[in-house]
């Protein structure tokens, strides 16, 4: 806790220092337990962070494990009432918050504020759930009966992605809390920085000491947790390599696990749509986050009748985009997470030139004309036409501003290639025809589909993926099952009736 208090000091300090001189952190240090590692700022460190070994995430979990005694005991209204108290100091503190989170990320601040919301709205959705978990009473022959208990799992692990730092934490934290679960949370290494804000908001709205506690570090930190004999559960967002390993490792244990993996999302615009709102989908599901969004539509499946159209209005507000400082009201694109990803993007846009697609904007490297900015990872959002199923633009997940445009015929051929891909998170569909719209996503394999919009995230509804993007859900009701368990209770009101 000293060390989370430490922490945040030097997070105020952070936002002071972002604030004076619009900038961002990145961070691409090897992370080993009991390593330290530095977040950048304009190729200076601004702050440095101890890795948890071993023996630290044993301490976490046995604070967990004793703030879980005191919270699973609570009330649902109890635990209704500190999420509410912790949702109102986020909405409070939204702007402190997006800063660092602007910070943490480099998305812009305008979109931070968007990740706020979400987050304070995901806990007071799952306060709401909190009061009203209950069981079920079963009448059984002889005036006998059996009830059942909806209890916690007990101390739960997240580990989170460099994406939507505090929001991930969020929608794992709130309905493993409102469910009388503690939380140990592993933040990624890039972006270590506003959970701790979140483990402040938590203590301040009262939940027990130690009932979420923050661990930092990288790949050994989290698998020390993994396989932690008294960690109940795992709920991991991130690539699906890792997800696999998470996935092996729980099985030593028979641990539940959630998994939020990877994306190569389908985006099908039919030509009956609204061409206006249609191009704003595409941008919504290709550009949040520097393009760095898992559920993003990248392979846009325009019908031939509008193609043309289409492809200008798209990259006549593609070339809008304002890039910057991201701690700019106007700014919408900031720089993405660190160097290694940016060459890997751009390493993308040469194969898929290579491979016979077109540029039609961006693409390359963006250096910013304020000069306290040039060192940032920018590049120019793109937009590539003459693309084909086989590419690999087409088929795996960029994580970056780069938007692929497919042409097609018919609805039957087009759903036949959406769902060509390993991957299963998310599909949109934009249409005037309303009948072809449910049918085309009835069709479609992925966990989360959107008519007419795209990567909007109501926490009533449930997210998650199909296939090899995961599953397990966050966010919506069905959350309440993923961490909890029924304990059924079978009453008998008369005599033994034995076979002895
Ligand atoms: N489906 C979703 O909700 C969702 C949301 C955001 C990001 N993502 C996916 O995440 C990926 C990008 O995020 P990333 O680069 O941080 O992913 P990543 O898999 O590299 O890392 C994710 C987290 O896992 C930790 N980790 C790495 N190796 C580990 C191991 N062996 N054991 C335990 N923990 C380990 C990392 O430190 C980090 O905290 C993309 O594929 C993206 O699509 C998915
Ligand atoms: N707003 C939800 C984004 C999750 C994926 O990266």
């Amino acid at each position: 806790r000293k060390l989370v208090k430490t922490l945040l000091l030097r997070t105020e300090e952070l936002a002071q220092m972002a604030l004076m001189s619009g900038i961002w952190i990145h961070s691409t240090l090897n992370v080993r337990p009991r390593w330290r590692f530095c977040p950048v700022l304009l190729g200076r460190v601004i702050a440095t962070f101890a890795c948890s070994g071993e023996k630290e995430v044993n301490l976490a979990v046995q604070d967990a494990k004793a703030a879980f005694k005191i919270w699973s005991q609570k009330s649902g209204m109890e635990r209704c009432r500190v999420l509410l108290e912790a949702a109102r100091i986020i909405r409070e503190r939204r702007d402190e918050i997006a800063t660092v989170e602007t910070i943490n990320n480099g998305k812009s601040i305008f979109e931070a504020r968007w990740d706020i919301d979400t987050s304070w709205q995901c806990l007071e959705y799952y306060a709401g759930l909190a009061g009203s978990m209950a069981g079920e009473h079963i009448q059984l022959p002889g005036g006998s009966f059996g009830y059942t208990r909806r209890e916690p799992l007990g101390v739960c692990v997240g580990i989170g992605a460099w994406n939507y730092p505090f929001q991930i934490a969020c929608w794992k934290s709130a309905p493993a809390l409102a469910c009388g679960n503690a939380m140990i949370f592993k933040p990624s290494p890039f972006t270590p920085v506003s959970v701790l804000l979140l483990a402040e908001i938590y203590t301040e709205a009262g939940v027990p000491p130690g009932l979420f506690n923050v661990v930092q570090g990288g790949a050994a930190t989290g698998q020390f947790l993994c396989l932690h004999r008294d960690v109940a559960k795992v709920s991991f967002t991130g690539s699906v390599p890792t997800g696999s390993k998470i996935m092996e490792m729980a099985a030593k244990g028979i641990k539940p696990i959630t998994l939020e993996l990877g994306g190569k999302s389908p985006l099908i615009i039919f030509s009956d749509c609204d061409l206006e709102n249609a191009v704003k989908g595409a941008l919504m599901a290709n550009f949040l986050t520097q393009g760095e969004v898992c559920c993003n539509g990248t392979r846009v499946f325009v019908q031939k009748e509008i193609l043309e159209k289409f492809t200008k209005e798209v990259v006549k507000l593609t070339q809008g985009i304002k890039i910057g400082d991201p701690l700019l009201e106007g700014t919408r694109m900031g720089p993405l997470i660190n160097r290694p990803h940016l060459e890997r993007v751009l390493g993308f846009i040469k194969l898929a030139k290579e491979q016979g697609a077109k540029v039609l904007c961006g693409g390359d490297v963006y250096v910013p004309e304020d000069p306290k900015l040039k060192d940032g990872y920018y590049m120019r959002p793109c937009v590539l036409t003459d693309c084909r199923d086989d590419m690999t633009c087409v088929r795996e997940e960029i994580f970056g501003p780069v938007m692929s445009i497919l042409s097609f015929d018919t609805e039957a051929e087009v759903l036949e290639r959406a769902n060509n891909t390993t991957f299963g998170l998310a599909a949109g569909v934009f249409t005037r025809d309303i009948q072809r719209a449910h049918r085309v996503v009835a069709g479609l394999q992925a966990g989360m589909c959107f008519i007419n919009n795209y990567n909007v995230s109501p926490v009533e509804l449930p997210f998650g993926g199909y296939k090899k993007s995961g599953f397990g859900r966050e966010n919506g009701r069905v959350t309440i099952e993923y961490y909890s368990q029924l304990k059924t209770v079978c009453v008998e009101m008369g005599d033994v009736e034995s076979a002895f």
